[in-house]
């Protein structure tokens, strides 16, 4: 895994978009994401580990996803689309990655990096925790191709609540979390 701060240059999403700046698994965690890899091996050891992981956080249902031109056809380019518009979710966003590589980019809250896209590179082996009322989007990357592992908390559903309406701001799960990340920075909320 590699993250780093987007360098804002127009062009197509699929790009690195690098600017350089690498960002730590410190200032992640600061935005309240979770990252660990389980190697995918033969032995099928990192299923009982992803079940172990699971328990854990009480997980109770997974599927799976398939990012591909091939799988998706014609609704390729407008699916990797709507995946690309900033979103926040009223639950934690959990995957982990079976197959392929691809970008998820968080939005940074507090310090230099306010407001500035931070880019997550993930490929296979790689598993990701996005906490409820983060902005982030996703892309494939120029291999256009990804599948994930998606888990759920409760039901197996996927409710992206888009930055552009006008209510997200004020969405419960939005202002639990800033409040979480400033005290994790111990910034007075
Ligand atoms: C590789 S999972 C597809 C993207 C997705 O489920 C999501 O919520 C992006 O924010
Ligand atoms: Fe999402």
């Amino acid at each position: 895994m590699r993250a780093y701060v987007y360098d804002d240059i127009p062009g197509d999403q699929r790009l690195p978009h690098d600017s350089g700046n690498p960002i730590s698994l410190n200032t992640l965690g600061e935005l309240g994401v979770i990252y660990k890899t389980i190697p995918i091996d033969e032995d099928k050891q990192w299923e009982k580990e992803i079940d172990v992981f699971a328990k854990e956080r009480g997980y109770k249902n997974r599927d799976q996803i398939t990012v591909t031109p091939e799988g998706l056809g014609e609704s390729y380019e407008t699916k990797i689309k709507s995946f690309f518009d900033e979103h926040l979710h009223e639950d934690e966003e959990i995957r982990y990655i079976l197959g392929g590589s691809g970008y998820f980019d968080v939005r940074g809250l507090t310090g230099q990096y306010n407001e500035r896209w931070i880019r997550i590179s993930l490929e296979k082996g790689d598993l990701i925790v996005l906490p409820a009322g983060i902005y982030h989007r996703f892309t494939v990357d120029e291999g256009n191709t990804i599948t994930a592992m998606r888990l759920f908390q409760d039901e197996p559903k996927w409710t992206p609540y888009s930055r552009s309406a006008a209510d997200t701001d004020a969405r419960p799960a939005r202002s639990q979390y800033i409040d979480e990340v400033k005290a994790a920075v111990g910034i007075q909320a």
